[in-house]
């Protein structure tokens, strides 16, 4: 069935993730990813050096931290993971986890903060998120790679990223490869869920956020960049479909994209799993970088 011919109900049930995770209930199934997310992410601030609350833009908001390899090596590939959280929840304060296996193989890790709604609206999320990459790539002109991850609200924010018109900008980035977890990538179904509550999106915003509606600026932007479209066998249909849909119109426009369905996950253990250096999903993250 196509979104626009649900209930209300089923439209809010297929974008609720945590209902169709066959591990645990859906309270229960929260819960435990914002503290599998939280350890992982002081793991890495006892592993790592870290440079933490680094400023990118004036806003209060505005702050990424940075885990640095005990390398003595310059040209290091950098990571920016985007968290996800429907644009509402999680900070970075949760979102330095993938650190723990990444930093070890030489890989330096920003994770990014942006103004989560009400205090932020979908316009300034986006440009905040665009604005953070380029100060890393200010920052960090000498590394070797730049590269970024989002799950779920944070794929469809690093696909966005992807889809910037770098012209009014002071720099273009040129990010050589992007990890797309369980993303949203058109925004217009969500429009009357519970999930626009505190966004409180129109159509018109929702139209001109959705990657799906920018594929040819994706394409002028990003034209080198490798991207992987990653989606959790038990994510929702809606989410799958999302990411099937995605996938297919990034490969019609001649991108180099691979689709990972990823078997024996659901919308939060994906990302979760990413502490781990045997995950799937770690080890392909690394190979793209070339560090495997
Ligand atoms: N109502 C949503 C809540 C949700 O997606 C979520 C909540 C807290 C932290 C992260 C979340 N989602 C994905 O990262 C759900 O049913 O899963």
């Amino acid at each position: 069935m196509h979104w626009t011919e649900m209930k209300k109900d089923e439209l809010e049930l297929q974008f609720s993730p945590s209902c169709w995770s066959h591990r645990m209930a859906a309270n229960e199934v929260i819960e435990a990813h914002v503290k599998a997310l939280k350890e992982g992410t002081d793991k890495a601030r006892a592993l790592a050096q870290t440079l933490l609350n680094v400023p990118y833009g004036e806003g209060d908001g505005e702050r990424l931290d940075v885990y640095i390899p005990n390398s003595n090596s310059l040209d290091l590939p950098l990571v920016i993971y985007i968290h996800g959280g429907y644009w509402q929840f999680l900070s970075k304060e949760e979102s330095g986890f993938m650190a723990v296996p990444l930093v070890s193989k030489g890989v330096v890790v920003v994770a990014v903060d942006y103004d989560t709604a009400p205090k932020g609206n979908m316009d300034l999320i986006v440009s905040q998120v665009r604005k953070s990459v380029v100060s890393v790539v200010q920052q960090y002109s000498h590394i070797n790679g730049l590269f970024i991850c989002g799950h779920s609200a944070g794929a469809h924010l690093a696909a966005m990223v992807l889809s910037t018109d770098w012209s009014q900008y002071s720099i273009a980035p040129q990010i050589k490869g992007a990890f797309l977890v369980s993303g949203i990538y058109d925004l217009l179904p969500i429009v009357s869920t519970y999930v626009n509550e505190p966004l409180k999106m129109t159509d018109e915003v929702a139209v001109r956020n959705s990657p799906t509606t920018l594929v040819q600026q994706l394409k002028t932007s990003s034209s080198a960049c490798h991207i992987v479209v990653a989606v959790a066998e038990h994510d929702s249909p809606e989410f799958r479909k999302q990411s099937e849909e995605y996938y297919r119109m990034l490969e019609a426009s001649g991108l180099n994209v691979t689709l990972e369905d990823v078997p024996n996950t659901d919308h939060f253990n994906i990302i979760e799993r990413l502490v781990e250096g045997e995950y799937h999903l770690t080890k392909l993250l690394l190979k793209m970088m070339g560090k495997s």
